[in-house]
């Protein structure tokens, strides 16, 4: 039988309903099919650009033939492994990395590393956003060119050897406290076991730096507080870190941290200023510092009012005023570059001595012999700079685990770093210290702790290599200091304390954190040494 449709459907109503229902849900189909055909296409194409930028990029230097899409090797950096930066620094001269959109270039050798510190024409130092946030946008550090080099020339008068000799006693100070502080953790807190004793040695380097930044202004509960939450500031410092400061992130707690740290530096400075216009004697950088500023200020309206000012009563250097939060700014540039770097080589120092006792009894029979027998005797200028063997331990400590092992730059314009390679503005260029003080062309057998090689080798001669602390316009403003500091540290150690180092199967490795420390962080135990 012949069926008519049309006989008990109504055609019209039925044929749409129906046709409606067929074309909507094809539609949605399709629509789907097109959001995510459209999504896989972008997302092809994004990630064939990622790559084929990164090719063009690399060209002409060693890297990854492929990059991870987008993150590039990020979740390695986010826990840098040592010997990653090592198979780099082997794989040649110039190699590269790309993490997210950054393209990072890695000089390696001793040559192409000093090449780049030395271009600032091209190069200026590198920072990561959150920097400009913590330490604010107007501090000297971000300074380029001229600027830079007029606004450091202002700071030298700080470092001078006079003005060094005068920062002695407060360093003294502190180290007889925190002496004492080891051996009661170890005996008392500890009952004689071990325990890693890095974090003890940063607190006990951002005390020896504030008290000779600020000298008694700060309290010592401020520079525990300061101490304990610098780790923040390091880590929102890490060049991998999230951009924007969201609330509970590395950076937001780190933001907090600096924050403080500044509010504190600016208290001192305002402390500084009235005592130092009274007639203060200097203590710390900051008296220093604002001294020289009132005596210029002092200068500059004899001269206004027509005075006839003989030449040898104008300052040094003529300073500008600088507001107690610009000089905040400067002192947390000095905190901030020394608290990691110099926390890394104390406890390197610390530990290399007692694992060589014979470079230990070397350093404490130095340090008496040139006190005449008496331990007591001040630390001076004299004394730090005739020590040969102290001298040779320390530069020794910093040539073998250099604190600073890469210093990052950021290329500021086009620039041809070999006749194949031009890396491009905007890209980061990193030249590394590590691989030059491990050359064995320079320092014979690299790998072994010898601080023979600066008392009758040559290492002393092997000045091209020697870029712990830098070279070129951005050399370590604090280079002389640190090292004596050192110095005054380890021979007064030596001399009133005794220590054993528990070595484990981590004590070698090394963990990279800004600087670079024993993996197991140098577990200690701490005795008073009998006179
Ligand atoms: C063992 C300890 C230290 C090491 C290994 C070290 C290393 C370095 C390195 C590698 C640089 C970068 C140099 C460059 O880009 O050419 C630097 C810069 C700097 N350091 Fe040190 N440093 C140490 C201690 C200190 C201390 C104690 C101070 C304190 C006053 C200090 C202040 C500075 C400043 C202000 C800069 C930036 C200079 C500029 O941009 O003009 N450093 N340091």
């Amino acid at each position: 039988m012949e069926v008519n449709n049309t006989a008990f459907v109504s055609p019209a109503a039925n044929a749409q309903y129906g046709f409606a229902q067929t074309s909507g849900f094809v539609e949605r189909i399709l629509e789907q099919l097109n959001f995510w055909s459209v999504a896989l296409t972008l997302l092809l194409v994004a990630i064939t650009y990622d790559q084929c930028s990164y090719k063009l990029q690399k060209h002409g230097i060693v890297g990854p033939a492929w990059k991870t899409p987008f993150i590039g090797p990020f979740l390695d950096s986010m826990r840098p492994d040592f010997r990653k930066y090592q198979a780099k620094w082997a794989s040649g001269e110039l190699s590269c990395v790309s993490v997210f959109h950054k393209f990072v270039v890695i000089a390696s050798t001793r040559d192409m590393a000093r090449k780049i510190f030395n271009s600032p024409a091209f190069v200026k130092p590198c920072v990561v956003d959150a920097a400009y946030k913590l330490l604010r946008p107007t501090n000297w550090v971000f300074l380029d060119g001229k600027e830079h080099v007029d606004y450091r020339k202002g700071l030298n008068g700080l470092f001078t050897r006079q003005a060094l000799e005068v920062y002695l006693p407060g360093q003294e100070e502190v180290y007889n406290k925190y002496f004492k502080m080891f051996v009661d953790i170890s005996q008392n807190e500890m009952g004689g076991e071990p325990r890693p004793f890095m974090p003890v040695f940063r607190e006990l380097m951002c005390a020896v730096s504030c008290r000779t930044f600020v000298g008694h202004y700060m309290s010592e509960k401020v520079v525990k507080k300061i101490a304990h939450d610098f780790y923040l500031i390091t880590a929102a410092l890490e060049l991998v870190n999230f951009p924007i400061i969201l609330p509970l992130t590395k950076s937001w707690y780190g933001k907090k941290a600096a924050d403080m740290t500044l509010d504190e530096f600016a208290k001192c400075a305002a402390k500084a200023k009235v005592r130092m216009a009274a007639g203060g004697d200097v203590t710390c950088i900051m008296d220093a510092w604002i001294k020289q500023m009132q005596d210029s200020a002092r200068y500059r309206e004899r001269i206004a009012k027509g005075e006839q000012v003989d030449a040898s009563e104008k300052p040094p250097q003529l300073l500008r005023d600088f507001t107690d939060w610009e000089i905040s700014q400067t002192i947390f540039t000095f905190l901030f570059a020394s608290q990691d770097a110099t926390s890394s080589a104390s406890t390197w120092l610390f530990q290399l001595m007692a694992d060589r006792p014979e470079w230990l009894d070397k350093v404490r029979e130095e340090n008496l012999r040139l006190r005449g027998g008496d331990r007591n005797a001040p630390f001076s200028m004299d004394l730090l700079e005739s020590m040969v063997t102290t001298r040779a331990v320390v530069k020794e400590t910093l040539r073998y685990r250099p604190p600073v092992i890469m210093v990052p730059y950021l290329v500021k314009k086009d620039y041809p770093v070999t006749p194949n390679f031009t890396a491009k503005k905007g890209q980061m260029i990193i030249p590394s210290v590590w691989p030059a003080t491990h050359d064995p062309e320079a320092y014979p057998d690299p790998d072994s702790y010898d601080p023979e090689r600066w008392i009758s080798g040559n290492a002393d001669e092997q000045v091209k290599n020697w870029l712990v602390f830098g070279t070129g316009p951005h050399y370590c403003l604090g280079q002389t200091y640190a090292q004596l500091n050192l110095m005054a540290m380890i021979g007064k150690a030596s001399m009133f304390l005794d220590w054993e180092h528990f070595a484990t199967d981590k004590s070698e490795d090394i963990e990279v954190f800004a600087t670079i420390f024993p993996m197991d962080h140098c577990k200690l135990v701490f005795k008073d040494r009998p006179e």
